[in-house]
């Protein structure tokens, strides 16, 4: 593995973990949906920690996969460098067959604000990275697509989606989401009750470094690296569709 700096760090820790994910799937099969769901969890945290404490020894790293004790630890809280890591976002969508939509995540948070990320889709043979951001497509005017969890759709993102004109398009994976903004397979991602800073930092530190808008629903800024990693709603769009996206989400809980 070559590092020339962050940006490639994160893109090649991450594709290295989706490809050791790739091979596990492979091996272990899926007629035991929960023990692939927990060997992959393991294997790609177990990666992702020993790579960055070799690489990157100074710096901090807040994982989902770590105990409740290192998520606690308050020296990340203080240091200037943290990875946000999710070793498998999607982790029920790994263990079903055929699906597509899983994703490892890396991002880099220094000193306030998220600098470097990366987001590999294996199952898709392909990585986007803040060190080569891809392009989103032109906006173009008329019905739309919002990305919404498959088994977690927040109630309201139906009456959203009926009032700014826009359809609805089921995908596992936080990440996996975000990601089909930025190649255009949908729109806009909108997301509420319940999520953590490593369900979205790395795809958030690529959508930023694209020139997608991302924030939490009510407008203001996603906040990484606080002392409770709770992050629970998002919006991630297109930007020409964040002003309307906004005003129709604030009429609805009004
Ligand atoms: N209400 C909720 N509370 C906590 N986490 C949630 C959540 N809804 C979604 N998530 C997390 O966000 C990620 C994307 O979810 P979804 O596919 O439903 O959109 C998943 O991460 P993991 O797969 O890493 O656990 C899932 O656990
Ligand atoms: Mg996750």
């Amino acid at each position: 593995m070559t590092i020339r700096d962050d940006h490639a760090l994160a893109g090649d820790l991450a594709t290295e973990a989706g490809a050791r994910l790739l091979g596990i799937r492979e091996r272990t099969g899926f007629d035991d949906a929960k023990a692939l769901r927990a060997e992959g969890d393991r294997a790609a945290h177990v990666f992702l920690m020993e790579s960055l404490a070799r690489l990157r020894p100074s710096d901090s790293v807040l994982s989902e996969e770590a105990t409740r004790e290192e998520r606690l630890d308050p020296r990340r809280l203080k240091a200037d460098r943290v990875w946000i890591v999710d070793p498998l976002d999607g982790t029920r969508e790994f263990s079903e067959a055929g699906r597509p939509d899983w994703a490892v995540h890396v991002a880099l948070w220094e000193r306030g604000r998220l600098s470097a990320g990366a987001v590999a889709l294996p199952a898709q043979g392909r990585t986007l990275t803040t060190a080569d951001p891809p392009k989103p497509p032109a906006y173009e005017k008329g019905r739309f697509r919002i990305a919404v969890s498959r088994t977690r759709p927040p109630e309201f993102v139906q009456k959203l989606a009926y009032l700014v004109g826009a359809d609805l398009v089921p995908i596992g994976s936080a990440g996996a989401k975000i990601s089909a903004v930025l190649t255009g397979e949908v729109e806009a991602y909108v997301h509420a009750g319940g999520q953590f800073e490593w369900d979205s930092a790395a795809p958030v530190a690529v959508a930023l470094a694209a020139g997608v808008h991302a924030s939490r629903i009510d407008g203001s800024e996603l906040a990484y690296n606080q002392a409770d990693p709770s992050l629970p709603d998002i919006l991630v769009s297109l930007p020409e569709l964040a002003t309307s996206l906004l005003a129709g989400i604030r009429d609805l809980h009004r």
